[in-house]
């Protein structure tokens, strides 16, 4: 299916987009199902949040609208919506008039092995460290060069993700997902306040856990609570749960909690 930039099919972009010259924008990878963009209210909160957060200004509602014309064009894959800053002259300063540019590409549906789902992954342990910046933590924004290097650690095929570290060594993510841990009945996910990506899928987890009266806590996490999960598992909006076998030379079993979140994910992924 063809691009679209600001509503209208597109194969090209402005040599000064700001998005490409300094990364200067947002991004949301969202499920489509039947013509339905998966989780949309909670892609579009997060997408506001960032809009406010870098004084990215656009119309949301229109952005809603687009989305789910283009998701029902596309009927089922994978759409990606890259808000820009618009185009900018040389140098950093924003035009404070500038207005957002909306681009949305669409995609086949993602062909992961359906071995990640049934029997788990193993994670690769990224030796890239993401960087403290409180100012962007949480943000789907484009600046993503600390993922591209962690990516490029591993071709081999036996790790279908990586593990990601902050500079003090405490768990934060994976390249492409979050991360949970269940221990002694409950969920643990990181604490996103310095760094991460705050995915769409760890909030409906979270929401998802608290309605069945699964106790959940978001905290800093050490390598050596990692060791002591009994269960583990990553997620994000496009794949929903895989469960965590092993990284490195720890390993988990693939439990209960795991499967229970996944069917749900799988669920509303599905639907
Ligand atoms: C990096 C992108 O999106 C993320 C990657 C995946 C995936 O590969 O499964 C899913 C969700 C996204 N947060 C992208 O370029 O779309
Ligand atoms: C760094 C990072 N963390 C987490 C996620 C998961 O986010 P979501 O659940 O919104 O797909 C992604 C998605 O690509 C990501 O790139």
């Amino acid at each position: 299916m063809d691009s679209w930039v600001d509503g209208q099919p597109a194969d090209a972009l402005s040599l000064k987009d700001r998005g490409l010259a300094y990364g200067d924008g947002l991004f949301e990878t969202i499920a489509v199902r039947s013509g339905q963009p998966v989780l949309l209210d909670r892609h579009l909160m997060r997408l506001a949040d960032g809009c406010a957060r870098l004084a990215i200004a656009t119309d949301l509602e229109l952005v809603r609208h687009e989305l789910l014309s283009y998701a029902a064009a596309m009927g089922e894959g994978v759409l990606k919506l890259i808000l820009t800053r618009g185009d900018g002259l040389r140098g950093y300063a924003p035009d404070p008039a500038a207005q957002g540019r909306r681009i949305l590409q669409g995609n086949p549906p993602a062909a992961y092995p359906a071995t990640h789902a049934e029997h788990g992954i193993r994670l690769f342990p990224c030796n890239t460290r993401l960087s403290t910046q409180p100012l962007l933590a949480g943000l789907k924004h484009l600046n993503r060069l600390e993922q591209v290097l962690a990516r490029a650690e591993w071709q081999d095929s036996e790790h279908a993700e990586g593990l990601m570290l902050d500079q003090t060594g405490r768990v934060v993510e994976g390249v492409y997902s979050n991360i949970f841990l269940v221990r002694d009945g409950g969920l643990i996910t990181p604490d996103l306040k310095r760094c991460g990506v705050a995915g769409v899928m760890r909030a409906e987890i979270l929401f998802q856990a608290e309605s069945l009266a699964i106790p959940t806590q978001i905290a800093d996490i050490s390598l050596e609570q990692l060791q002591w999960a009994d269960e583990v598992f990553v997620c994000n909006s496009v794949y929903g749960v895989w469960p965590v076998r092993a990284c490195a030379a720890l390993s988990w079993p693939v439990g209960p909690l795991t499967r229970k979140l996944q069917t749900i994910a799988r669920a509303l992924l599905d639907a």
